[in-house]
């Protein structure tokens, strides 16, 4: 029996051990995951790897970005973007456009039935339930740990559902502590590579530990793609070897790598209604626009505490044109150039989250809940920023438990409401 048996049957304190086993440990009980022939363990097959082709229909689409529109103070993002030599080369937006609308793609046909037939029937090989089972809970036990609210808002999903999600939280998780947490020091990109490999290993049905296992089930069982998981990993290779982003353009496709993806991810599994009017791809770029809006809050509130790692995620271009330098940043300056600089970032961050809210009202209605707590918990930390009077760098903006609790209820309400006004960001007039 391996390290990583063991590390499942030990209880909660290993779960705050920041996940301190990666890449030391070396596999598991190959008898029981490694190794083991997929299609015996198996009844059906995923249905993964359709080659499908996509290409946007015109360079100078809409492309359904919060930054694009009339009003807005903010640089606007085009299709294309010149680089220095003056050639035109395709934008971020453009780029992670496109992987949006794979996808949707990919996943259309299942996400539309009513019955969840997407949800493809139990191992079946004797003894593997039970331990399957055991590494759903871990993986439920995990995200109780690490984000107690959002654990909660999964309880009302369907079971299936809701263990797919913590299964695919911890993935993530363990991804991000990858480059953020004790160990950070010693990752490498090689450590990444080995990472990636894994991940590749786990979605061919060959899983490295518990926690892979429940993913490896969940991306059989649902129409989860591996292009967004991949795209996170690159998002903590960008995160080794950048610590500035030139311009939005630059930020943005960070955020959809480490952000973006999520929601990306989630969609297959939180399913949307079968009533829901809307396009498919509407939905996934909802999905995106609410990663997008979470990781560039999650960067207004960590301005202090990046700087002190030497990292600033802010795009050097808009503060200089707001008079402000890396020094100031570092130097913790509140002065009014930055309060206004601030106002403009959290301006841009809400539009995502608004653009987000069109979404959310088209998921099944089990998986509702969830997403307005965290949209709306999260959008609230800009709120406290501008409580602290823009101050990012000695306080960091939360949200505190009475105000969490009270948007409980609210997010619950929310998610009887259901519109069916989306269309497609390429079709829409
Ligand atoms: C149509 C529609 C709106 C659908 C909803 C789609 C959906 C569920 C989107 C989820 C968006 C979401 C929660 C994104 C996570 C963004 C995030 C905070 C990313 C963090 C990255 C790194 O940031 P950083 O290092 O700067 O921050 P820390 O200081 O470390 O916090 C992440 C930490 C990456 C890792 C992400 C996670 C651990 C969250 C994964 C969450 C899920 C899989 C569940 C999502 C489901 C719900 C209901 C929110
Ligand atoms: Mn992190």
């Amino acid at each position: 029996m391996t390290v990583a048996l063991l590390w499942v049957a030990i209880p909660n304190a290993e779960v705050s051990n920041s996940f301190g086993f990666f890449h030391s440990v070396r596999v598991l009980d190959s008898a029981k995951f490694g190794s083991v022939d997929r299609s015996l363990l198996f009844k059906g097959k995923a249905k993964k790897g359709r080659n499908l082709k996509w290409k946007p229909s015109s360079v100078n689409i809409d492309l359904g970005n919060p930054c694009i529109g009339s009003g807005s103070k903010l640089p606007v993002i085009s299709s294309m973007v010149a680089s220095p030599a003056g050639e035109m080369a395709v934008s971020s937006e453009e780029k992670v456009y496109s992987v949006v609308l794979k996808q949707a793609a990919l996943v259309k046909r299942q996400l539309r039935s009513s019955e969840d037939p997407d949800v493809k029937p139990d191992i079946v090989l004797p003894g593997t339930l039970s331990l399957l089972s055991e590494a759903y809970d871990r993986s439920g036990q995990v995200c109780a740990e690490y984000a107690k609210t959002f654990y909660l808002g999964t309880l009302l999903m369907t079971s299936e559902r809701r263990r797919a999600i913590w299964a695919i939280y911890v993935w993530c998780r363990r991804t991000d502590e990858l480059v953020d947490g004790p160990n950070a020091s010693h990752i490498t990109p090689t450590a990444l590579d080995r990472w990636e490999a894994r991940l590749e290993d786990l979605f061919q049905g060959r899983p490295f530990d518990m926690l892979d296992a429940a993913l490896s089930d969940t991306v059989t069982k649902f129409p989860v793609d591996i292009q967004p998981f991949k795209d996170m990993i690159e998002g903590m290779r960008m995160d080794l070897k950048k610590s500035r982003y030139k311009n939005f353009d630059e930020l943005y496709l960070y955020c959809y790598y480490v952000a973006g993806t999520v929601g990306l991810m989630s969609v297959p599994v939180m399913g949307i209604a079968p009533e829901s009017q809307a396009s498919t791809e509407s939905v996934y770029n909802a999905a995106l626009a609410l990663g997008i809006a979470n990781q560039l809050t999650n960067i207004l509130r960590d301005v202090g505490e990046d700087a002190r790692r030497g990292r600033i995620y802010l795009p050097q271009d808009e503060l200089a044109q707001a008079g402000l330098s890396d020094d100031d940043i570092f130097a913790g300056k509140l002065t009014d150039k930055w309060r206004n600089f601030m106002k403009n970032q959290i301006r841009r961050a809400r539009m995502f989250f608004n653009e987000a809210e069109k979404g959310v009202t088209e998921l099944s209605a089990a998986s509702r809940w969830p997403v307005w707590a965290s949209l709306l918990l999260y959008r609230q930390i800009l709120d406290e920023i501008e409580a602290n009077d823009y101050d990012n760098f000695t306080k960091r903006a939360y949200v505190s438990k009475a105000t969490k609790l009270a948007f409980l209820p609210i997010a619950y309400a929310r998610s009887f409401v259901r519109s069916s006004r989306m269309s497609s960001p390429m079709t829409s007039p």
